[in-house]
């Protein structure tokens, strides 16, 4: 039985480092386990300006000690009014490493997202020339598409026809949950990606009711069906070069997820590549952990890979119930189960 895996620095391509206090509780658990993170734009306000990410890109590293070799990845975030040479010229300086789309009102601080992708022609088609990838969240807002349909609808209504109009853009379909999401990535071109989160590969639905309603467990796109689950956790373990490592890390404070509008997000960073470690090991997977956790993402964006290698051994790690985070507490993924492998560095 192997007893220890080693495998060059991983990278996490999506993250939610928020800012203020939580990026300072926050940020820590990220460094430490990866070299590089693609970090989120859905700030308040969200970060659509050159200045606005090379500003947060300075407070996220002022949140780490001097010395911590992390690099994180700024994104910006698309509203109806987002400008292709901001853009184009965030990219050339290499401030931006790539667009988020949120449709508007998706998700946690996507009020300002998009409303209609048509609106974005402009921005799409620089995009596409400069080969800056689009990272989306894949979900319809539509009210009368239940929540469960969601991603696939946007699949189906959304990706598909700008799949055809922008054969040559970089997307990478973020978070997904489906088996509908594995099967259009898969039978897309090389261009078009998926990020994998650890939570999408353990939990299905059921976890989120499981004897009364669990707020930890929420967040979106939501947990789906058993079989949507298997077929997430099979496209991760697959070896494929079109899905990598995203934990989408999303911390709310305890009071703000146990409450009677709890927010979406479920704050995996403290053990991230611990559960993803115990995910490839249940699948006989080990010898391809690597792939979608270091080299994978780093191929899809055309950046070179991490020197160095992290390590991690089989023993038992005890997951607390919640983690102080300035003055207040996160329920981390995992609280109080115990892990089979724990991260050395
Ligand atoms: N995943 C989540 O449930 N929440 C994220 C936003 C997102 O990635 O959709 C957040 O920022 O809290
Ligand atoms: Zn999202
Ligand atoms: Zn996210």
């Amino acid at each position: 039985m192997t007893s220890q895996i080693v495998i060059r620095r991983p990278d996490d391509w999506h993250v939610h480092l928020r800012d203020g206090e939580m990026l300072n509780a926050v940020a820590g658990y990220t460094a430490r386990q990866f070299a590089r993170a693609i970090v989120m734009p859905n700030l308040t306000p969200p970060v659509v300006t050159v200045a606005a990410a090379a500003a947060y890109r300075a407070r996220i590293m002022a949140a780490l000690p001097a010395d911590t070799r992390f690099t994180p990845l700024m994104t910006c975030y698309l509203t109806d009014d987002a400008d292709a040479a901001e853009i184009a010229r965030g990219y050339g300086q290499g401030v931006f490493a790539a667009c988020k789309l949120y449709p508007a009102h998706a998700t946690t601080n996507s009020a300002h997202g998009v409303t209609e992708v048509r609106t974005l022609v402009r921005v799409l088609e620089v995009m596409q020339r400069i080969g800056m990838p689009l990272l989306i969240h894949g979900e319809v807002t539509d009210a009368h598409v239940d929540i469960f349909d969601r991603e696939a609808v946007f699949i189906e209504r959304v990706l598909t026809p700008l799949v055809e109009d922008f054969p040559e853009l970089k997307i990478v379909l973020e978070h997904i949950t489906t088996s509908e999401a594995v099967d259009f990535v898969s039978g897309s071109g090389a261009g078009i990606a998926a990020t994998i989160t650890p939570q999408h590969c353990v939990i299905n639905r059921n976890a989120i009711f499981d004897g009364g309603i669990r707020p930890h467990f929420y967040c979106l796109p939501v947990a789906k069906r058993e079989h949507h689950r298997l077929a997430v956790r099979k496209a991760a373990v697959s070896g494929s070069p079109k899905f990598f490592l995203g934990t989408d890390s999303a911390p709310h404070a305890i009071g703000r997820k146990e409450a009677a509008c709890g927010c979406a997000g479920i704050f995996n960073a403290p053990f991230a590549l611990e559960s993803y470690a115990q995910i490839f090991d249940e699948e006989g997977a080990l010898d391809r952990l690597e792939g979608f956790a270091s080299e994978h993402g780093a191929n899809f964006y055309g950046l070179p890979l991490n020197d160095g290698t992290v390590t991690l051994t089989r023993e038992a790690v005890a997951v607390p119930a919640t983690i102080t985070a300035g003055d207040g507490k996160l329920v981390p993924f995992h609280a109080d189960e115990t892990l089979p492998w724990r991260f050395v560095g």
